[in-house]
């Protein structure tokens, strides 16, 4: 991490590489986000990393550069529930990015109604304690109940609190989409204590999805990231039909080992070897949820 004078963070790599691996036409990166620019888009008050600004244009430049076609934005912490920066991000990208908002959950009907015209197609629920200051289940599961048709709920959680999240993502009666399939610790393979825990979880329901993400967050020991190759390769061949890839740019508040956003690119044939993995992966699935509209029966 590099904290200009401002006291700003800096958390993605300044000049990423160009990936060895080609995504095929179409693809979408379905995990990033963008800040600001804060002098547009303010930062919350309750926000527990402050960055400097990481808008559209960069999200979009770099989207080109790694050769990928569309963006689904997720609502940063950073920027509490005020979606205005997310929104603006995806009307700049003509049609080509939707998004996951982050709400009150007293929100009205009219405006989730709202986020849904401005390109939004879920809520996501943070459990992080590092992150958010609250994370009110009873709430959360009545704003659940009531989102417009086709929306999802994305969940972000560490693994050590599965198993308490079971009954509240049990009744949650909506697709899920679990962020960085809830940080298993990869470093035990495939059957580690919480791949396992997390097989359970994807076969109690079979409208769980997951991303297959974070290789950087995930593997302590570093790119290229061995560990969350071997851990995460047979998961995503087994659900091959409800996982999702994305970059996580601008990696909010990574501290210590910024990636490559190319590696990360350079990830993908290593967790879904075929061409047919890899279209499910970076096309068929995301499209499914984002942009059913465009999906033939
Ligand atoms: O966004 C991510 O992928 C992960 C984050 C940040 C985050 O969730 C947020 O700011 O909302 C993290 O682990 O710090």
């Amino acid at each position: 991490m590099s904290v200009k004078e401002t006291g700003r963070i800096i958390s993605w790599h300044g000049n990423p590489s160009k990936p060895l691996y080609t995504p095929p036409p179409g693809a979408i990166d379905a995990h990033c986000h963008v800040f600001g620019p804060m002098a547009d888009f303010p930062f919350s008050a309750k926000a527990k990393y402050l960055p400097e600004d990481a808008g559209p244009d960069r999200l979009f430049a770099l989207r080109d550069h790694l050769g990928f076609a569309r963006n689904v934005i997720v609502q940063a912490s950073c920027h509490g529930t005020d979606n205005a920066a997310t929104l603006d991000a995806i009307a700049k990208s003509n049609g080509k990015a939707r998004g996951v908002a982050v709400v009150d959950p007293a929100i009205s009907d009219a405006d989730l109604a709202a986020l849904h015209d401005g390109g939004m197609r879920g809520i996501r629920f943070n459990f992080l304690k590092r992150l958010v200051d609250d994370a009110p289940k009873d709430k959360f599961l009545e704003v659940a109940q009531r989102l417009p048709a086709g929306w999802h709920v994305v969940i972000y959680f560490e693994a050590d609190i599965l198993a308490e999240l079971r009954p509240f993502m049990d009744a949650i009666p909506v697709p899920l989409v679990i962020d960085h399939m809830g940080r298993p610790d990869v470093t035990h393979g495939p059957d580690g204590v919480d791949m396992k825990a997390f097989r359970a979880f994807l076969d109690s329901r079979d409208d769980i999805w997951f991303k297959a993400t974070c290789p950087d967050r995930l593997d302590p020991n570093g790119d290229p990231w061995n560990s969350f190759a071997d851990a995460i390769a047979p998961l995503v061949a087994d659900y091959q039909d409800r996982v999702l890839w994305g970059t996580d740019w601008p990696h909010p508040n990574m501290q210590d080992a910024i990636p490559d956003d190319g590696h990360l690119v350079d990830m993908i044939p290593r967790i879904a070897p075929t061409a047919e993995l890899q279209r499910k992966l970076l096309i068929d699935n995301p499209m499914r949820l984002y942009w059913p509209e465009e999906v033939s029966a």
